[in-house]
């Protein structure tokens, strides 16, 4: 029987420094996120990193952690619930990293008689600090624990026609209310040398728009490349000028260079242009948790009006939106009845 797993990221047990330090090991510790060979990540994430972070960090959950629990958790949780009413097929949800385990998610579709599994990564970008590492994961466990299940994986979706259509719609319900000067596209940040590791012809990418304009089979797993094509393709969805919109990575950490340009560094320059009223969206993540709810609505705001900026709105993910969910529903239905997935043509 087919079934659907559904896999995000995963969140601390509780915004408290004592669950947050071995969530963060866990993260960090992953070779796709700090891909330092093994001793040296020891050094700089337990050594390092995990002396002072997770307090820091458990702070910055603290602000925006619910009554019921991690925001991540919990909008993929409605995702998930809204997306089994339209199939027929079983579905679950795991997490790469805490205690919602993908192993945990495949024994629920076990336990239900799935041993055809399409597998979907919660991002809409090929990274290999998020797909990559996710597909990685659900395989080994597969293979280890369920190695008479079939899994398939979903490609990343982030040019797909009915993606951007329920991205721009969202948005712009997002800028009903709001009259903004520029709207800000702001992706979660990797180091560059991420890209270069993830090209296939090792020579690609140059980290600038040349390289992107030629065809090239390294788009297919250039993060850079692609959420350049969101931002085009949701621009040309609403019909938006060229002046109005830009696109920055944010969430790095300190060491080496990452995906330029900083969100930090934009809002100063984009107050000190005179853009007065700004609108930010994130469309690295599908739910909103705290990379968008603490660095983006809250400390964005901040930067953004100690600037000079005037009025600042942060336009949610897409969550549980409905039209989101009938069109993964679209797509999971479409494997479920022809074994294809017609989502993203590739370059
Ligand atoms: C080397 C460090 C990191 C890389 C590379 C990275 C890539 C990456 N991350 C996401 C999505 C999320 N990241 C989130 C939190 C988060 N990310 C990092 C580091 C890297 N991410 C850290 C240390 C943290 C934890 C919080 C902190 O201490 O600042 C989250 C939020 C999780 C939540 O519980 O709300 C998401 C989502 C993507 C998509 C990505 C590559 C494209
Ligand atoms: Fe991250
Ligand atoms: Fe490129």
């Amino acid at each position: 029987m087919k079934g659907v797993l559904l896999v995000n990221l995963g969140s601390p047990d509780s915004p408290t420094a004592k669950d947050v330090k071995p969530y963060l090991d866990e993260f960090l510790m992953d070779e796709r996120v700090i891909d330092a060979p093994k001793w040296l990540r020891n050094i700089l994430v337990r050594g390092i990193i995990l002396q002072t972070r997770p307090k820091k960090s458990a702070k910055a959950y603290a602000k925006i952690w619910w009554d019921e629990g991690s925001p991540l958790i919990i909008l993929s949780e409605r995702f998930t619930e809204k997306l089994k009413k339209h199939t027929k097929m079983p579905v679950a949800l795991g997490m790469r990293y805490g205690s919602m385990s993908i192993k945990g998610a495949l024994k629920e579709l076990e336990d239900q008689g799935v041993d055809d599994v399409l597998l979907v990564p919660l991002y809409p970008h090929y990274a290999m600090s998020s797909y990559e590492t996710v597909v990685v994961k659900t395989l080994e466990d597969q293979q280890k624990h369920f190695p008479k299940m079939k899994v398939t994986t979903m490609p990343a979706f982030y040019k797909h026609p009915d993606y951007i259509k329920a991205l721009s719609e969202s948005i712009k319900d997002g800028l009903q209310d709001f009259e903004y000067d520029h709207i800000l596209f702001s992706y979660h940040g990797i180091p560059e040398r991420h890209i270069r590791k993830s090209d296939p012809t090792r020579f690609h990418c140059k980290m600038d728009d040349t390289c992107c304009k030629i065809n090239s089979v390294a788009h297919n797993t250039c993060y850079r490349h692609q959420v350049y094509d969101t931002t085009e393709l949701v621009k040309a969805y609403l019909g938006l000028p060229d002046e109005q919109v830009s696109s920055s990575f944010q969430s790095r950490l300190a060491g080496d260079p990452w995906l330029k340009p900083y969100t930090d560094y934009e809002f100063e320059r984009l107050a000190k242009e005179g853009v007065k009223r700004l609108a930010v969206i994130t469309p690295a993540f599908v739910s909103d948790c705290l990379e968008t709810l603490e660095e983006i609505a809250m400390e964005g705001k901040e930067e953004f009006e100690e600037a000079g900026g005037e009025h600042y709105k942060h336009i949610p993910c897409l969550n549980d939106n409905d039209a989101w969910v009938s069109v993964m529903a679209k797509w999971v239905n479409n494997w479920e009845h022809t074994g294809k997935l017609d989502v993203v043509p590739v370059d």
